[in-house]
């Protein structure tokens, strides 16, 4: 695993105390706090900047553009992707031209503001290290204009807030509807952790059933379900089927993650990376499963560059809401239980489930308190307090 990775690993700790504290006080706004999480850690680690409760200015910005950015690259969204001589046409007779470099300027304008702020901070001696800050010192080494540097920062943070948080939206529809992998995780992690401490990324060679149930979460919700589509620099042959060069390709990961390796796929079955029954089963289980070389994260030299920050995410953060919640159907006042579709998912070129009803409460008052103090401890440390 990158070792870069592995040097961002107290910020995704520091982030999901946070995470768990705001779980601890409102569970209802879940959507909100997993939206905090994720663009909370890019913000830090791309511009050296802190998100508190995702309602900052800038932040509403980004997250604008971000959803922006999802809609409009779903495949198909434009007649333009599946006519492409529409290109031809002139700016004031084609709307989508007018729309998109509108949208253009405005994600462009933000990307700048951002790069900004740092380049400024490095003239008065305060930028902490950061994303931004490297690419300003080496600019020269990259040889990139300034506006290709702020895109790659600033892509970065579109591609990596939407995803995590949309994958751990189905993680927790999986809990509320399988409570019987709640239950192995959790006595997995109890057995692991103890009560005396939080789940940590020491413990994670020791939690198979956790990495488990990540990866067949990312199996069976892939948030890119139609995948990224490329297209084919050179004629190319798939299946005695001649595709020329230009084609584009959509590698379709719904269907990929229900071929024949995966017995009864439709059913979220975490067994099939822990038992060798299975033809997905590899050892040893201190290593495996990993989501290394996973379709889930696409393939190729344009593999997500953020798959092993994401594995980290994922992997604290389940591990850490099995150890603190216990999750489950909401009632009603009757005390009837209340229903969550299976599949009501969003569309688009990222996919999540729609908004859901369900209960999260802390397993103990142990457990809530010990939260309450690493959240004070976090804060004390943080080595951004007040950014
Ligand atoms: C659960 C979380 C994530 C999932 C499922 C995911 C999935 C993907 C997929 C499927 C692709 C397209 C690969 C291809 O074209 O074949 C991709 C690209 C990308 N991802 Fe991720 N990703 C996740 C998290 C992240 C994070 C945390 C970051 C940043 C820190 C990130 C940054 C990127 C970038 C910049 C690209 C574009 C790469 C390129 O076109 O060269 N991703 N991701």
């Amino acid at each position: 695993m990158s070792s870069a990775a592995t040097s961002y690993q107290p910020v995704q700790v520091l982030e999901s105390t946070r995470l768990l504290y705001d779980f601890l006080r409102t569970p209802a706004e879940y959507e909100n706090h997993l939206e905090r999480y994720s663009s909370g850690l890019i913000f830090r680690l791309g511009f050296g900047k802190t998100i508190k409760t995702g309602n900052e200015e800038l932040v509403r910005r980004i997250m604008h553009v971000v959803h922006t950015v999802e809609r409009v690259a779903s495949p198909g969204a434009y007649l333009v992707d599946t006519f492409p001589t529409l290109m031809c046409l002139p700016a004031w007779l084609a709307p989508f031209k007018q729309e998109l470099g509108r949208l253009h300027k405005e994600e462009l304008g933000l990307f700048r503001q951002l790069q900004d702020d740092v380049r400024q901070e490095m003239k008065d001696g305060k930028a902490p290290q950061c994303w931004e800050r490297t690419f300003l010192e080496d600019q020269a080494e990259y040889g990139l204009s300034s506006d290709e540097g702020a895109y790659v920062v600033g892509t970065l943070f579109e591609a990596g807030a939407g995803t995590t948080a949309a994958a751990m939206m189905s993680f927790l529809l999986a809990m509320v509807h399988h409570p019987v992998w709640q239950a192995r995780l959790q006595h997995e992690i109890d057995t692991v952790v103890g009560p005396q401490s939080i789940p940590g990324f020491n413990h994670m060679p020791s939690l198979p059933t956790v990495r488990a149930v990540v990866k067949e979460t990312l199996r069976w919700r892939p948030v890119t379900a139609g995948g990224v589509p490329h297209q084919l620099v050179k004629d190319d042959v798939y299946n005695g089927l001649f595709l020329p060069a230009g084609t584009n390709i959509h590698a379709n990961q719904w269907a990929i993650h229900r071929d024949n390796l995966y017995p009864d796929p439709e059913t979220f079955n975490p067994a099939r990376w822990l038992e060798p029954r299975y033809p997905t089963y590899r050892e040893p289980l201190t290593t495996y499963p990993t989501i290394q070389n996973f379709s889930a994260f696409g393939f190729g030299r344009r593999i997500c560059p953020g798959m092993n920050i994401a594995e980290r995410s994922l992997n604290l953060l389940v591990a850490r809401i099995a150890w603190a919640f216990n999750i489950s159907k909401a009632r009603d006042e009757r005390g009837r239980e209340i229903a969550v579709p299976l599949y009501d998912y969003t569309s688009g070129f990222n996919v999540q489930p729609k908004r859901f009803t369900f209960d999260m409460k802390a397993r103990s008052e142990d457990k809530a308190r010990m939260v309450e103090r690493a959240m004070r401890e976090a804060e004390t440390e943080d080595p951004l307090a007040g950014r």
